[in-house]
């Protein structure tokens, strides 16, 4: 994205916006009081030189001085109100459009580099919609101010200073570009700084079991190294363009100065008239030069601004192409249901399950018996950057009360169905349909409806700083001590927190910081369960625990009421008994096998069906 763009982009922020139009009132008139209070500093001088009385210009040049502060102080509390605000809501909405693109694509990027531009990239932007944006206000405002009363004081000074003030912007502009450059490279070293410290902190005890510390810290110098001489290169174009700027400022007022002294001494001029160009002129100068200044300050803000629009422009075409699909899969979906209700209107029935929330109710199509929760028809998923499929051809039914588990070899894509099911990625051909409703047509309201029926455990659960009680219970605010507590014992964690000393109220560390790993992982199963989800979807749920503790899991998980169902991820031999098995295969396999099946035969789907 251009540097204009992104400009016009933070200035379209409804934050910024509404602001903008306060800061050009308040711009003009300091604009009008920068002139009044120099007009009045010169008359003060000649009443004090001529012996004149001097109270009344006093006076007025006071109040027009403290009227200049407040005014000039209201607008900085008022520019500094406006970036706060912006840059909170620019934040919110990229942790928003992160959330919107799902734990697939957060972690297709690289954790620290998405931190950093959220933190310091976000923060990088206050000096420009603080100081910068003002800024450009006072120095169109200002020079104009000034030019106007210079005309009617002294037209031959105005002249110079209206011919000598456009060489600042456009040697400004001429400085810009390789500043936005330098300060483009800065920002991006940063942000790989930032994922490099952020992966060495957290592998930190990998890298000294394996002895590698030493090297990576080598490593780490070097791309911190690269941040300095970026860092330094933005700041030598800075100084320059100040450095520029100063002397052709300094330049122009000389240009002007000379000749009015010369025709002072001639007479020409009289004493007031030569006091007020010379004091008003520099104050036309000023704003640009400030202007100059403040533009570096601002543009790391700009360069983090750029790259959090792309996050949003991504969340905004994702979001337009699953509307554009629904439109087209809703129609089909339409026909499908006709037709389905059209022969089995008898015995077909829908049954409708409550979410919960103002979003529509996610309807599950009963079949006979029992309803189907999930259906996934010929589904292919493929991963951006990746030529191989991660799912192919794949089928699959869950009905209410299932107990199903995947089995396959590692990658074959058994978290990424897991995936499906959550709705964090879409299928790039085939039909998923959660609750009779084809994933493609659903909306986020509708997404978020349906993941209120589901508790998740992912393969690699994440806990918080916080009391046990409420990490088992952040799917389930509400949830009362005696649902915390049948949850823990279900997830074979009740003899762990008898052993805390806080019990279920022990403060936990980041991510879990203080339990085992095989305890962490109770914790976040216990979380799954709490949430007492129609469909629980458990990747890997005992791969970290010892034999006797993964028998109690699963007796836990056998005893879910009947009308609760399970989708598992599992390798092991335990696990794997205690459900249906639902063995994946590679999808290139299956892709083949689908290709050479005889003619006429049924394909070879990658999965094989199987009902409790
Ligand atoms: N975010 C991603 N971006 C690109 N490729 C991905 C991504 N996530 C998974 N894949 C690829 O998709 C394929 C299926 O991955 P998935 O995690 O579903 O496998 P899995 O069967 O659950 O493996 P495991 O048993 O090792 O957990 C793999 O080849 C993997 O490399």
């Amino acid at each position: 994205m251009s540097g204009n763009r992104t400009r016009a982009r933070v200035g379209r922020l409804p934050e910024v916006r509404r602001h903008l139009a306060v800061g050009w009132l308040a711009a003009a008139g300091l604009a009008v009081l920068t002139v009044a209070q120099l007009e009045l500093l010169a008359r003060l001088i000649v009443a004090v030189i001529d012996g004149a009385g001097v109270a009344g210009p006093a006076g007025a040049l006071a109040a027009v001085t403290v009227a200049r502060a407040v005014l000039a102080g209201s607008r900085e509390a008022l520019a500094g109100r406006t970036a706060a605000r912006a840059t909170a809501a620019l934040r919110h909405r990229l942790l928003a459009a992160a959330q919107a693109l799902g734990p697939r694509w957060v972690a297709g990027r690289r954790t620290g580099e998405l931190v950093a531009l959220t933190d310091r990239g976000i923060d990088a932007l206050t000096p420009y919609l603080r100081d910068y944006l003002p800024q450009v206000a006072l120095a169109a405002a200002v020079p104009v101010a000034v030019l106007v009363r210079l005309c009617w004081a002294d037209p031959t000074s105005a002249l110079v200073v209206a011919a000598t003030l456009p060489l600042i912007p456009l040697f400004g502009a001429l400085a810009g570009r390789q500043a936005r450059l330098a300060t483009r490279r800065q920002w991006r070293r940063l942000s790989v700084l930032s994922g490099h410290f952020l992966d060495t902190v957290l592998g930190l005890p990998t890298l000294r079991a394996f002895g590698r510390a030493g090297a990576h810290a080598v490593r780490l110098r070097s791309v911190a190294d690269a941040h300095r001489r970026a860092t330094m290169s933005a700041l030598r174009v800075a100084f320059l363009t100040s450095l520029v700027l100063e002397l052709v400022a300094a330049l122009s007022l000389a240009l002007l100065a000379v000749p009015i002294g010369l025709r002072l001494l001639a007479g020409e001029l009289d004493l007031r008239t030569a006091l007020v160009v010379l004091l008003l002129a520099p104050e036309a100068y000023l704003p640009l030069r400030a202007l100059g200044a403040r533009f570096h300050a601002g543009a790391a803000g700009l360069a983090a601004a750029d790259d959090a629009f792309t996050i949003l422009d991504t969340t905004a075409t994702a979001t337009a192409t699953a509307t554009a699909t629904a439109g087209t899969t809703t129609d089909t979906g339409a026909t499908t249901t006709d037709t389905d209700t059209g022969t089995a209107a008898a015995d077909t029935a829908v049954a409708t399950v409550a979410t919960g929330t103002a979003a529509p109710p996610v309807r599950a199509r009963r079949t006979g018996a029992r309803s189907v929760l999930v259906r996934c028809e010929d589904v292919t998923v493929r991963y951006p950057g990746r030529d191989e499929p991660a799912l192919c051809g794949f089928d699959l039914t869950v009905e209410v009360g299932d107990r199903l588990v995947l089995t396959g070899p590692s990658g074959v894509g058994k978290s990424t169905v897991l995936a499906l099911v959550l709705g964090f990625v879409r299928p790039a051909r085939g039909r998923v349909l959660l609750g009779g409703r084809d994933l493609a047509a659903m909306d986020r309201a509708e997404l978020a409806g349906w993941r209120d029926r589901l508790g998740w455990l992912p393969q690699r659960p994440r806990l918080f700083a916080g009391t046990l009680a409420a990490n088992v219970a952040l799917g389930a605010p509400g949830a009362d001590e005696a649902r915390i507590r049948r949850a823990v014992r279900a997830a074979a964690l009740d003899e762990v927190v008898a052993g805390l000393p806080g019990g279920l109220h022990t403060r936990l560390g980041e991510n879990g910081h203080g339990l085992s790993a095989g305890q962490r992982q109770r914790v976040a199963l216990a979380r799954a369960l709490c949430r007492e989800a129609p469909l629980l979807l458990l990747d890997e749920p005992t791969a970290r625990l010892d034999a006797a503790t993964e028998t109690a899991v699963l007796a836990a998980a056998t005893r879910l009421p009947a009308d609760r169902t399970l989708l598992a991820v599992a390798h092991r031999p335990a696990t794997i008994a205690a459900a249906r098995p639902v063995p994946l295969r590679p999808a290139t396999e299956a892709a083949v096998a689908r290709r050479s099946g005889p003619t006429g035969t049924a394909p070879v789907t990658a999965l094989v069906e199987s009902r409790s």
